[in-house]
C-alpha cells in the first residue's frame, strides 16, 4: 500500500487520479498532527506546511514531496535531494488566478476600493477622499516576466498600460514577442508608476526592493507583491509609506505568514489579502490534479515530468532513454563490484544514438548503482550526484561522434585509487543489453544473474583447468565467453550460473597460477 499524507487544504476532486487508484491510502492531517510519520510514502503540501529537514528525517519512508502550487521556499529541497526523495511542483496550475488577483490588487490599489468599502460599511459617504488615478497611459514596472509576470503584462496593455519589465533572463525576442519594454533595474525603477514582482524567493531577489532601491522609484510610486514575503523589504516600505514616498502597497504575501507582528497593517495605504493568489476552485483543482497524475506516475514506476530535483523528461524521452537506463544500472552495479578501492572518478561516453537521448540522467543512474554497492542509504538518480560529489568522487560525461561499429553505446570509465577499469556496453533491441567490452577486451554477453570475471595469461589449459575446478565443485556452467587482443597476451573469460559461486570455489580458482583477476558478480 503506498501512503500519501496531505498536510495543507488540497482540492479533494483533483487528487481523483489518486483516489481511484489501486493500493493508494490518503489520510488528509496536518504533518503536526500526525503521531506515526514513518508509515507514508508521499507528503503534499502548499504553502503552509513547512518540510524541513527534521520532518524529513520522522518520515524515513518518505519517496515524494508534492507542492500543489509553485514556489518550493517552503520545502528544504537541497535536504530532499540528499536523501533521495523527489520533489515535484505544478509549475502553471495557479498562474492565471494569480496574476487575476495580482491585477485585482493593483486596480483595487489605485482606486482605494477596500478603503471606501470599509467606509461606506461604517455608513460614511467620503467622495472626495477616495479619489483614484487611472491606468491608462501609466507604467507598469514588473520586476520577474515568468508565467505570471507575462500573463499580467497582457492585462496590462489591455487597460492601455505601458509594461516596463526587469528580468535578467529575459531575452530581447521574447520581450518583443510579447510586447513589453526590457529594462534594467535602475530604469524600471524610475519609470513606473506601479511596481509589482513575480520572481522566486532567492538570495538574489530577497529584498531587491529594500530602502536604497525604493529611494529610486518615482515620488507616489505604488508597490505590489503577490510573490513571496521578503522580496520587498518590509522594513523599508514602513518608512516611505511614513515619509509618503511610496503612496500605496498591496500585498498578498508576508515575510512571516500570518502576519501577526508586521507594522505594515497599521498603514490605511495598505491593502492586504491572505496569500489568496492561488486560492480559486479552478487553480486548486488545477494543482491538486497535476501533482496527482506526476505522483500516479511514480507509484506506476514511470518517469515524472515536472521534478525540481531530477531532469525534466517527457514521457516520450524516458521512453528513449529506459534501454540505456537498465544497461548504465548494469554497468554501474559490474564495476562496482569489480574495483574494491576507493574511487576517484567516473567517466561515461555516449556514442552514436545514445548521445541523443537525455544523458544526465542515465550517468545520474549509473552513479547511484555504482555507489549503491558502497553506501547503506537510500540512493537514487534524485540524490547520486549530491552524493557523489561529497564523497570526492568526479564525473564527467562526454558525448561522442565516434563510431565504432554499434549504432550505439555507452562506454563507463572508473578511476580507482590504484586501478582503472572500462566497460562498453550497449542496447541491441530483441537482444537487450550487451557488454561488448571490459577493460579493453571484446567479448559479448547480457549482463545478468550469477557471473564469474576472470582475466588470465592467454596459455593452453585454463579454460580447462577453470572448468575443472567448478566441476568438482558440481558448478554447472549456464554460458561462457571468451576473449582476448592478442595471441599470448592476456585474455578474459566471462561465466555465468544457475546459482552463486560458494566462497570456497572461488579460492579454489584464485590458487590457479595464470589467472590475473577474478572477481565474481551479482547482477
Ligand atoms: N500569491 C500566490 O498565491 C502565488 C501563486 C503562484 C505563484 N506565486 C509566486 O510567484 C512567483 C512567480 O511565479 P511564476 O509561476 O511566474 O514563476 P516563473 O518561474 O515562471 O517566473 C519567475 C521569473 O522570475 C525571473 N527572475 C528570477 N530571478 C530574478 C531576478 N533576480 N530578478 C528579476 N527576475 C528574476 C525569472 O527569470 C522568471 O522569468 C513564484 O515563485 C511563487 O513564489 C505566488
Ligand atoms: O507558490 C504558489 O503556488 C502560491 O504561493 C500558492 O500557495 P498556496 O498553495 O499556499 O496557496
Amino acid at each position: 500500500m503506498f501512503k500519501i499524507l496531505v498536510s495543507d487544504p488540497i482540492s479533494r476532486d483533483g487528487l481523483e487520479p489518486l483516489l481511484e487508484a489501486d493500493n493508494i491510502e490518503i489520510v488528509q492531517k496536518k504533518a503536526s498532527e500526525e503521531e506515526d510519520l514513518t508509515q507514508y510514502d508521499a507528503l503534499f503540501v502548499r504553502s503552509a506546511t513547512k518540510v524541513t529537514a527534521e520532518l524529513m528525517n520522522q518520515m524515513p519512508n518518505l519517496k515524494i514531496i508534492a507542492r500543489a502550487g509553485v514556489g518550493v521556499d517552503n520545502i528544504d529541497v537541497e535536504q530532499a535531494t540528499r536523501k533521495g526523495i523527489i520533489v515535484i511542483n505544478a509549475p502553471d496550475g495557479n498562474t492565471i488566478s494569480t496574476a487575476e488577483h495580482t491585477f485585482a490588487m493593483i486596480a483595487s490599489l489605485v482606486r482605494h476600493i477596500p478603503q471606501a468599502n470599509m467606509s461606506v460599511k461604517n455608513r460614511e459617504w467620503k467622495r472626495t477622499a477616495f479619489v483614484g488615478s487611472e491606468l491608462y497611459g501609466k507604467t507598469l514596472g514588473i520586476v520577474g516576466l515568468g508565467r505570471i509576470g507575462t500573463e499580467l503584462a497582457g492585462r496590462a496593455k489591455a487597460f492601455g498600460m505601458r509594461v516596463a519589465v526587469f528580468d535578467p533572463f529575459l531575452t530581447k525576442e521574447r520581450s518583443e514577442k510579447i510586447g513589453v519594454e526590457k529594462h534594467s533595474l535602475d530604469e524600471l525603477l524610475s519609470s513606473a508608476d506601479i511596481i509589482t514582482v513575480h520572481t522566486p524567493l532567492t538570495k538574489e531577489t530577497k529584498g531587491i526592493l529594500n530602502h536604497e532601491t525604493i529611494g529610486r522609484t518615482k515620488e507616489g510610486v505604488y508597490l505590489v507583491n503577490c510573490a513571496r514575503g521578503g522580496i520587498i523589504d518590509e522594513e523599508a516600505l514602513c518608512t516611505y509609506l511614513e515619509n509618503g514616498h511610496v503612496r500605496g502597497v498591496a500585498l498578498d504575501v508576508f515575510e512571516v505568514e500570518p502576519p501577526e507582528h508586521t507594522r505594515l497593517l497599521e498603514f490605511e495605504q495598505v491593502i492586504a489579502t491572505p496569500h489568496l493568489g492561488a486560492s480559486t476552485k479552478e487553480a486548486q483543482l488545477n494543482v491538486a490534479y497535476q501533482v496527482s497524475q506526476e505522483v500516479l506516475l511514480f507509484v506506476q514506476g514511470k518517469q515524472v515530468t515536472t521534478s525540481i530535483n531530477l531532469p525534466a523528461m517527457s514521457e516520450e524521452a524516458y521512453r528513449k532513454v529506459a534501454p540505456y537506463d537498465g544497461l548504465a544500472q548494469r554497468i554501474g552495479t559490474f564495476l562496482s563490484q569489480l574495483m574494491n578501492e576507493p574511487i576517484r572518478s567516473i567517466e561515461v561516453e555516449y556514442e552514436g544514438s545514445a548521445a541523443e537521448i537525455e544523458t544526465s540522467y542515465v550517468t545520474k543512474s549509473l552513479i547511484a548503482s555504482f555507489l549503491k554497492q558502497r553506501m547503506d542509504i537510500n540512493i537514487n538518480t534524485v540524490n547520486a550526484g549530491v552524493l557523489a560529489r561529497e564523497r570526492g568522487i568526479q564525473f564527467i560525461e562526454k558525448v561522442s561522434d565516434r563510431h565504432s561499429g554499434y549504432s550505439s553505446s555507452m562506454t563507463v570509465t572508473i578511476n580507482g585509487e590504484h586501478s582503472s577499469s572500462e566497460i562498453k556496453g550497449t542496447f541491441i533491441p530483441h537482444f537487450g543489453e550487451r557488454i561488448i567490452s571490459i577493460n579493453g577486451f571484446s567479448i559479448d554477453f547480457h549482463p545478468s544473474g550469477h557471473l564469474l570475471f576472470v582475466q588470465h595469461t592467454d596459455v593452453p589449459g585454463v579454460i580447462g583447468n577453470v572448468g575443472k575446478i567448478l566441476g568438482d565443485h558440481a558448478v554447472n556452467i549456464a554460458t561462457m565467453q571468451v576473449g582476448r587482443k592478442e595471441k599470448g597476451g592476456e585474455a578474459i573469460m566471462m561465466l555465468s550460473f544457475d546459482k552463486p559461486l560458494e566462497e570456497t570455489t572461488l579460492s579454489s580458482l584464485k590458487g590457479l597460477e595464470e589467472i590475473v583477476t577474478i572477481k565474481a558478480i551479482e547482477l
